[in-house]
């Protein structure tokens, strides 16, 4: 008995990653996620991928990514923030999965993304993998690029979870909803998450 894939989107920082990862070991399934696919795939890291093919080119291995993965069934997927951007992405994702939006405000992103060297979106990194831009810098491009995706993250999601709580409160939310949908889990997964 096939399940549909449980495909985690929402911004930069909101913790797809690593809910996917919790969520994956509850249910008992593989995980996948588009970035580690794109650098494993390619060998290159994400800021690489930007720098050599622009956003445009990253979009379009993005897709080839996606495509492939939406012919599995019974995966945690964890999404780039910007997946869901593109309505061919969600058509195919939309095949074998439910989209569940992971929802944080701009504070609580900025706090989490504090660190990171491997978001050129955030111009916290250039093309040679060195740190670059100020907290105000970050901050900005946090609030704008929330500003501008905030309504499209919503309308695609089949479900959104407050993503400022723990992992493991998150995956909880998730497992809650996904027992009461009649074809998200199999039967020996509702059993499981029910133990
Ligand atoms: N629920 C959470 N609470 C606090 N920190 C978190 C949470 N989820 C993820 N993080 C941290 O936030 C950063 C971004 O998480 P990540 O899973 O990479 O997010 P995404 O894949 O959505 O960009 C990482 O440093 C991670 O350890
Ligand atoms: O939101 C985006 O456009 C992006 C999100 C990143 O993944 P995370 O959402 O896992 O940070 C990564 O795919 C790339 O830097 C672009
Ligand atoms: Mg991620």
């Amino acid at each position: 008995m096939m399940s549909r894939n449980l495909l985690l989107h929402g911004m930069m920082g909101a913790g797809k990653s690593t809910v996917a990862v919790l969520l994956g070991e509850r249910l008992g399934r593989r995980v996948a996620d588009t970035d580690e696919e794109l650098r494993t795939w390619t060998g290159r890291s994400i800021p690489e991928l930007f720098a050599t093919y622009g956003e445009a080119g990253f979009r379009d291995l993005e897709r080839r990514v996606v495509e492939e993965l939406a012919t599995y069934h019974d995966l945690v997927v964890a999404l780039g923030g910007g997946a869901v951007l593109r309505d061919d992405n969600v058509a195919s994702l939309l095949l074998t999965g439910v989209l569940v939006e992971l929802r944080a405000t701009p504070e609580v992103l900025v706090e989490r993304l504090a660190g990171s060297t491997d978001r050129p979106l955030l111009g916290t990194v250039g093309p040679d993998g060195r740190v670059r831009g100020t907290p105000a810098e970050l901050r900005q491009r946090v609030e704008r690029t929330h500003a501008e995706r905030a309504r499209r993250y919503a309308e695609v999601a089949d479900l959104t979870v407050d993503a400022a709580r723990t992992p493991d409160q998150i995956v909880d939310d998730i497992l809650d909803w996904a027992l009461a949908q009649g074809d998200v889990l199999t039967p020996s997964e509702h059993e499981q998450v029910m133990r």
